[in-house]
C-alpha cells in the first residue's frame, strides 16, 4: 500500500491557489476583441453569411452556428426542489477553539477565516416564482476548509415535514403544482398538498412553522437557520457528542404580513434577491452567529422525543445554544449562473469531527443530492466547476467523464500500482483523514419506524403556546387562507381533525372561518406508514405532552428589537415641502443606518419652499409601501396639499399602518393623516408615549420626531394594531 503524505498547505496558500485556479475561468470581455469559442477573431456576429445580400442563409456559417447552438443550450433543468435562490460569499471565524468538541480544523482556530459560499432558497416555486411565497427558506452554506468542502444544508425551520427519506418524493409531489393544469405555482394552497398532510399526522409540527410568519421573512438576512437533524461531533481522542446546528442573524428574526407578501409579489418579485444584493453592495454585510446545542451520548435517551427524529426539536430551554463563530457575507456573486445556479451542496459534504447519526431523513438525504445533481449539472465532473471546488488540491483515480477539465497525468489511474507516480496515498486519520463514526450497529432489517417517532403532537401544541398573540392569529388566518382554497371538503375535515389534536381552540377558530365545524370525533389521524404486515393499531399517533408549556425562543416576539440598520424609509414629499424638517430627519434616519428614499409625484427634483433642489428617489408609481418599513411624510404647506390630494400617497400610507409599520409626519402635515381610514384609530388624547404602543409618530420637532421614529422603526412592526378573527363565543 502507498505511504505518501497529503501535504496539507498553509490557509493563505491554498485559497490564493484556489484564486488562480479560478482565474482562467474569469471573464469580463471588456475591451476585448470577440472571438469564436476557439478562440477565431471575428468581426462580424451580428448579420449572418448569406448569397449575396437578399440571398438564403449559408449552412457554412459557422459563426452564426456557434452563436445559435450555445444559446439553444442555455438551459439546464432547475433544482427539482429550491429551484428559486440568492447567494452571497463570505467568511466565517470561530470565536474559540472547538477542539475539545470536534477535529474540524476550521472550528479550532479563531485566527482562521474560511471562506464561504451561501445559498438561499424556497422550496416549492420554479426558479421563476417569487420570493414571497408562503414557504420554507432553504440556508445553505458552503465552507471551503483547509480539509475539503463542508455544507451546512439547512432551512429556516429547525423541523421537517416527514420523518423518512423515502417520503420525500410524494412530500414533493404534493406541493408542487397539481400535475394536470401545472397550478398553483410557488404555493401550498391547493388540495393535492393539504390531502397529503392530512393523511400524515408526523407533518403537524412543520406545519405550525410553515403557517407561521417563519414563512414570511422579511429579508433573508433576518431570517434563523437550522441543520435540522442532530449531527455528530467527534474529537481528536474519537470521542463523539450529538449536535445540532444553527444560525442566529444579528439584525434580529423579523417577516411580513402575509397580505403584504402578496402584493410584494406583484410589485418585486426579486424583493429578498434585491435585498440580499443591496445590502451586500452597500456594505451592509449580513451577519449571523453559528450556534451548537450539544448532547453528550451519554444523554441519547434522557429526552421526551427521539434525537433522531427531524419532526423534533431540542427547546432551547433543555439544552441552550451556544454561540461559537460567525459568519458574514461581504461580497455578491459576479454570475449569477456560473455561481449561484451551478453551486452544488450536499449534506454527506462533511470534514473530520463532523458526521452523521441514524436520522432517517438524513440517511436518504446522503444519496439524494449527488445523484440528482448528476442530472441537473450534467455529468459527473461538477465537483470541478469553480464555485465546486475545494480549496485544496484534488487526488484521486476518478477520471474521464463529461465536461472534464483536470488533466491527469502519468499512466495509472488505479490503486495500488507500481507504475506511476501519482498513487495518491490514503491518509489515516492521526494525520487528517476522515473516519466514520465507530458507531455500533446490531439490528435486525426491518422496514419499520421506531415507536419514539410517534408523538406527532406535542411539539406542535409547544409551538402553537410559545406564541404571540398576533402571531397566533396569523397561524390561524394562515391555516384558514390554506383550508379556505382547498376545494375537497373532506380535506378540510381531516386537517380540523389533525389540528383539534394540537389545540381545540385553533382548530375552532379555522373551522369558524372555513363556515365548518370541527368534525365531533375527528377522524383518527391516518398512518399510511404501517407495514404491510402490521397492525394498525400499533401505529397510532401517542398522545403525549411536552414538560414546557411554552419556549421563549420559539416567538419571534422575543427577538432583537434595536436597530434599523437597512430598513428602506420612504419619505413622502411634494414641490414646497419643509427641506428643514426632510433634511434632519433623513440625516438621523441615515445615520442611524437605515436605507432613505424620498418619494413624490414625478422623478427629477422638487422643489422645496425655500427653493432648494431635492432629489427624488421615486415617483408614486414605480415605487409602493409594501417594498418599504416605514414611511415619513414632512411639512410643508403646498408639499402637504400636493400629497393629501394623491390618491397613491394615500393608499400608501393606508397599506403601511394595515401593514403595521411606523409612520411619522410633522405636525403641520397631520392633514395628510386626516386623510386615511386610520386617522380615526389613533387616540385623542395622543401624546409622546403613545407612539411606541401606536407606532404612529406626530411632532412639531424634527430633531424629536426623528429620535421617536427611529425608536418605532426598531420594532419593527405594531402587530396589535390588528384586529383578530374570534370565534364568537
Ligand atoms: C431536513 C430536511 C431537509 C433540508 C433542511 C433540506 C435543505 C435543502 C436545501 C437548502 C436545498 C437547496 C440547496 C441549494 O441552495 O442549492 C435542498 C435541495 C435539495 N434537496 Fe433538500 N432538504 C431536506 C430534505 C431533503 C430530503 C429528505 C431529500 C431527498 C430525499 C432532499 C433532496 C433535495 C434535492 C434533490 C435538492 C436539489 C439539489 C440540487 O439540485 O442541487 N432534501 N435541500
Amino acid at each position: 500500500m502507498a505511504t505518501k503524505k497529503n501535504s496539507a498547505k498553509p490557509a493563505a496558500e491554498a485559497i490564493s491557489e484556489k484564486i488562480v485556479n479560478l482565474a482562467p475561468h474569469t471573464e469580463s470581455g471588456s475591451g476585448e476583441l470577440m472571438t469564436t469559442n476557439h478562440g477565431l477573431k471575428i468581426n462580424d456576429d451580428q448579420n449572418s453569411l448569406k448569397a449575396g445580400e437578399r440571398g438564403a442563409t449559408l449552412l457554412e456559417d459557422f459563426i452564426l452556428r456557434e452563436k445559435i447552438t450555445h444559446f439553444d443550450h442555455e438551459r439546464i433543468p432547475e433544482r427539482i426542489v429550491h429551484a428559486r435562490g440568492s447567494a452571497a460569499h463570505g467568511v466565517f471565524k470561530v470565536y474559540e477553539s472547538q477542539a475539545a468538541l470536534t477535529r474540524a480544523s476550521f472550528l479550532s482556530d479563531p485566527e482562521l477565516e474560511t471562506p464561504v459560499f451561501v445559498r438561499f432558497s424556497t422550496v416549492a416555486g420554479s426558479r421563476g416564482s417569487t420570493d414571497l411565497a408562503r414557504d420554507v427558506r432553504g440556508f445553505a452554506v458552503k465552507f471551503y476548509t483547509q480539509e475539503g468542502n463542508f455544507d451546512l444544508v439547512g432551512n429556516n425551520m429547525p423541523v421537517f415535514f416527514i420523518q423518512d427519506a423515502i417520503k420525500f418524493p410524494d412530500l414533493i409531489h404534493a406541493v408542487k403544482p397539481e400535475p394536470d393544469n401545472e397550478m398553483p405555482q410557488a404555493a401550498s394552497a391547493h388540495d393535492t398538498f393539504w390531502d397529503f398532510i392530512s393523511l400524515m399526522p408526523e407533518s403537524a409540527h412543520m406545519i405550525m412553522w410553515a403557517m407561521s410568519d417563519r414563512a414570511l421573512p422579511r429579508s433573508y438576512r433576518m431570517m434563523e437557520g437550522f441543520g435540522v437533524h442532530t449531527f455528530r461531533f467527534v474529537n481528536e481522542q474519537g470521542q463523539s457528542n450529538f449536535v445540532k446546528f444553527h444560525w442566529k442573524p444579528l439584525l434580529g428574526v423579523h417577516s411580513v404580513a402575509w397580505d403584504e407578501a402578496q402584493n410584494i409579489s406583484g410589485k418585486d418579485p426579486d424583493f429578498h434577491r434585491r435585498d440580499l444584493w443591496d445590502a451586500i453592495e452597500s456594505g451592509a454585510f449580513p451577519e449571523w452567529e453559528l450556534g451548537v446545542q450539544v448532547v453528550p451520548e451519554a444523554d441519547e435517551f434522557k429526552f421526551e422525543f427521539d434525537l433522531l427524529d427531524p419532526t423534533k426539536l431540542i427547546p432551547e430551554e433543555l439544552v441552550p445554544v451556544q454561540r461559537i463563530g460567525k459568519l458574514t457575507l461581504n461580497r455578491n456573486p459576479d454570475n449569477f449562473f456560473a455561481e449561484t445556479e451551478q453551486v452544488a451542496f450536499h449534506v454527506g459534504h462533511v470534514v473530520p469531527g463532523i458526521d452523521f447519526t441514524n436520522d432517517p431523513l438524513l440517511q436518504g438525504r446522503l444519496f439524494s443530492y449527488t445523484d440528482t445533481q448528476l442530472i441537473r449539472l450534467g455529468g459527473t465532473n461538477f465537483h470541478e466547476i469553480p464555485i465546486n471546488r475545494p480549496v485544496i488540491p484534488v487526488h484521486n483515480n476518478q477520471r474521464d467523464g463529461h465536461m472534464r477539465q483536470t488533466i491527469n497525468k502519468g499512466k495509472s489511474s488505479y490503486s495500488p500500482n507500481s507504475l506511476g507516480g501519482n498513487d495518491p496515498a490514503q491518509a489515516k486519520a492521526a494525520e487528517g483523514g476522515f473516519t466514520s463514526y465507530n458507531e455500533r450497529i446490531d439490528a435486525r432489517k426491518v422496514r419499520q419506524r421506531s415507536k419514539s417517532f410517534f408523538d406527532h403532537f406535542s411539539q406542535a401544541r409547544l409551538f402553537f403556546n410559545s406564541q404571540s398573540e398576533p402571531e397566533k392569529n396569523h397561524l390561524t388566518d394562515a391555516l384558514t387562507f390554506e383550508l379556505g382554497k382547498v376545494k375537497t371538503v373532506a380535506i378540510r375535515e381531516r386537517m380540523l381533525g389533525i389540528l383539534a389534536q394540537i389545540d381545540k381552540g385553533l382548530a375552532a377558530q379555522v373551522a369558524y372561518g372555513l363556515g365548518i365545524h370541527v368534525p365531533q370525533v375527528p377522524e383518527q389521524p391516518i398512518n399510511k406508514s404501517i407495514p404491510a404486515d402490521g397492525n394498525p393499531a400499533d401505529y397510532q399517533p401517542i398522545q403525549a405532552e411536552s414538560s414546557l408549556t411554552s419556549s421563549e425562543a420559539l416567538s419571534m416576539a422575543n427577538t432583537i428589537k434595536d436597530s434599523i440598520v437597512s430598513r428602506k424609509i420612504a419619505i413622502l414629499a411634494a414641490d414646497g415641502v419643509n427641506e428643514k424638517a426632510l433634511n434632519t430627519v433623513k440625516k438621523a434616519l441615515l445615520a442611524a443606518g437605515a436605507v432613505v428614499e424620498v418619494i413624490a409625484p414625478r422623478l427629477g427634483f422638487i422643489v422645496s419652499e425655500n427653493d432648494e433642489q431635492i432629489p427624488v428617489d421615486q415617483s408614486f408609481l414605480t415605487a409602493a409601501s409594501v417594498l418599504f418599513d416605514a414611511v415619513y411624510v414632512p411639512g410643508g404647506t403646498n408639499s402637504v396639499a400636493s400629497i393629501e390630494a394623491e390618491a397613491d400617497a394615500v393608499h400608501f400610507l393606508n397599506e403601511a399602518f394595515k401593514h403595521c409599520k411606523a409612520i411619522a409626519a410633522d405636525s403641520d402635515a397631520i392633514q395628510v393623516l386626516e386623510a386615511t381610514y386610520f386617522s380615526k384609530k389613533l387616540p385623542e388624547d395622543y401624546t409622546d408615549e403613545t407612539v411606541l404602543t401606536e407606532g404612529v409618530v406626530i411632532q412639531s420637532k424634527p430633531a424629536k420626531l426623528a429620535e421617536q421614529f427611529i425608536a418605532a422603526v426598531a420594532q419593527h412592526r405594531f402587530w396589535e394594531r390588528e384586529k383578530p378573527r374570534k370565534v364568537p363565543a
